[in-house]
């Protein structure tokens, strides 16, 4: 008995130890990520979080764009035990965008939240998913859907649904105020469900909150308890409390919401061959190992990320670019002229322009214009997009340890004074000029003390050892930052950037895992935009405050960019 107390002691003990020597080396390891990525400029954190306060902030996009102006086009950042570094130097975003195999969507990416509130078990999708086989399957199979040709068989859907709401607009009269962002998330999530999946959820049919509504509410409801539990992890221990109670009830709807949605599909039957919807694509995934179909559970899941993935950000998108139009009316002046020009625009002389038609997209280029500079001022995926480092690698003569997790805030790389002129003023114009799209030549950076840059990561860890640098790995002062193997230009070309040429502005994100919606989004916030500025002349309610008051409640804390307050405006009819 006393040598078996003795030896469970000892075992005891034994296991103490090693537990303590892992949690030392992890500490340790933990420390000498921390001293090189603090060789690079960073902001000033409180000593035990960091930088979490200021990230947890709904405006923390502002701040990001305020360091990058300060620190420059990469930084880095504590936030607690994570180590970040953020990249808004446009050739070094291209840079960790084209570079598979060193640098991986991250699994903690800030989209997360989708798995927990789509999957019961958590289990990634397209969006959330690293660029693995799933992935490849599930996009390879689904991208046509989204090819110009096919979505512009659902031209006509996102006609209808504009109808709908300019009736209802009409219907309020030009004293009453519309919240124009719950309107236009409402007519997106009716554009995917019809043009993706053959549902009229009839979001549109009315902006009362009703029956009729419950799928609008249940989708809003559930993605941002998701994006609440996201952020705090704690929540998902604390299911005795009432709000998180119902955060878990909001999730179970908006996968009921689904899991019907996918019963109904199934129930039309086999799809005809020329049906080239989203949902047709879905079900006709095979997985090549088995030759079997994704179980349901998975295909719901695929089903319910292009509705969260694609009906707030373009709705966002829609009502914020009315609202920069109505707060420009030198801008509103050039949209309506060529509407005018494409006699598309509510006159007296006109009282009922001819219906718009698809090619009349191409025609809009100030339209697109306007559109794109709003989505530059306030993108609406705001917190971009992430990767994490699976090698240690050299990133613009930095060395970035493996594990850390490297990101791309939009907000900050499209406002930034090292990207753009002006990039506080609102000048559609600045599309126009070639190449708008591509950042300026890179400039030189200083040669390190050898004359020579180091091409490997090895020789770049060799030369800061050269020059006396801590033997656990520190770089070097950032102004005597190493320059890469390649300048990001060559590199960039290899890769097959047009030109060696690189975009600052990316609001789809670029590389293999840009955004498979995207011409989808295009077509329904241009054709809106277009339909709704031709009939109405959009006014803000006085209560917003102006551009000052609504610039000011803008917020960040539910992942996409958007108007705490919606954006109240009278829709007053043209004619
Ligand atoms: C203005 C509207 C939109 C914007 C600004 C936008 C932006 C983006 C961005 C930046 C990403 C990459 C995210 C990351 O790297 O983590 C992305 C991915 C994605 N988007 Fe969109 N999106 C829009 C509309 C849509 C629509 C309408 C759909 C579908 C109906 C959609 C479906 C997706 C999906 C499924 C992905 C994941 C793609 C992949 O990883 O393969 N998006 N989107």
């Amino acid at each position: 008995m006393l040598v078996c107390s003795a030896l469970a002691q000892q075992c005891c003990a034994g296991l103490f130890v090693i537990v303590c020597t892992l949690a030392v080396l992890r500490l340790a390891q933990w420390y000498r990520k921390l001293q090189i990525l603090q060789r690079l400029p960073h902001p000033k954190g409180r000593w035990l979080l960091g930088s979490v306060a200021d990230i947890a902030s709904p405006t923390h996009h502002k701040w990001l764009t305020a360091c990058a102006a300060e620190l420059g086009g990469i930084f880095s950042l504590r936030l607690a035990v994570i180590n970040a570094v953020i990249v808004t130097d446009p050739h070094l975003v291209a840079e960790v965008l084209s570079r598979s195999g060193e640098v991986e969507k991250s699994v903690d990416s800030v989209y997360s939240h989708f798995n927990v509130l789509l999957h019961a078990k958590g289990l990634p999708n397209i969006f959330t998913s690293r660029t693995d086989d799933y992935w490849k399957l599930v996009r390879k199979s689904v991208a046509p859907a989204f090819n110009p040709k096919n979505i512009r068989k659902g031209f006509g859907h996102v006609l209808q649904v504009n109808r709908q709401l300019i009736d209802i607009l009409r219907g309020r009269g030009p004293t009453t105020t519309v919240d124009l962002d719950n309107a236009t998330q409402r007519l997106t999530l009716d554009v995917i469900g019809r043009v993706g999946f053959e549902k009229d959820f009839g979001a549109t049919r009315s902006l009362d909150d009703n029956a009729a509504n419950i799928a609008f509410d249940t989708m809003g409801a559930g993605r941002d308890e998701g994006v609440k539990r996201w952020n705090n992890p704690l929540r998902r221990h604390l299911k005795f409390l009432p709000s998180v109670r119902k955060g878990e009830q909001d999730f179970c709807r908006f996968r009921k919401i689904m899991a019907d949605l996918l019963v109904e599909i199934k129930a039309r039957g086999e799809p005809s061959d020329d049906d080239t919807s989203i949902a047709t694509h879905l079900l006709r995934i095979r997985d090549p190992a088995t030759g079997k179909a994704l179980p349901d559970d998975r295909l719901a899941a695929e089903i319910g990320v292009f509705f969260t993935g694609g009906f707030e950000t373009t709705g966002h998108t829609i009502a914020w670019t009315l609202f920069m139009i109505s707060q420009h009316p030198e801008v509103e002046a050039k949209v309506l002229a060529e509407l005018d020009s494409l006699g598309l625009l509510v006159t007296t002389a006109r009282p009922s322009p001819r219906a718009m038609e698809y090619d009349d997209i191409a025609k809009l280029t100030y339209t697109t214009a306007a559109t794109k500079e709003s989505m530059r001022m306030l993108p609406v995926l705001t917190d971009g997009t992430n990767r994490t480092t699976d090698k240690d690698m050299l990133l613009g003569g930095h060395l970035i340890p493996a594990g850390t997790m490297i990101w791309i805030p939009f907000n900050a790389l499209f406002n930034s004074p090292h990207n753009w002129d002006q990039p506080m003023v609102y000048r559609p114009e600045r599309w126009s000029e070639p190449g708008a799209e591509y950042a300026k030549a890179p400039q030189q950076s200083p040669a390190p003390a050898t004359g020579k840059p180091p091409a490997t990561l090895a020789a770049a860890v060799a030369l800061q050892a050269s020059a006396g640098l801590a033997a656990n790995g520190g770089l070097s002062d950032p102004t005597t930052a190493i320059t890469a193997g390649k300048p990001p230009a060559k590199q960039a070309e290899a890769e097959g950037t047009p030109g060696g040429r690189v975009k600052r502005f990316m609001p789809f994100s670029e590389g293999r895992r840009d955004c498979v919606g995207q011409n989808l989004a295009r077509m329904n916030y241009t054709t809106t935009l277009a339909m709704l500025l031709a009939h109405f002349s959009f006014k803000l309610a006085p209560e917003m405050g102006g551009m000052e008051g609504v610039r000011a409640s803008e917020s960040s804390g539910l992942l996409t960019l958007q108007p705490t307050n919606g954006i109240h405006m009278f829709c007053i009819p043209r004619a």
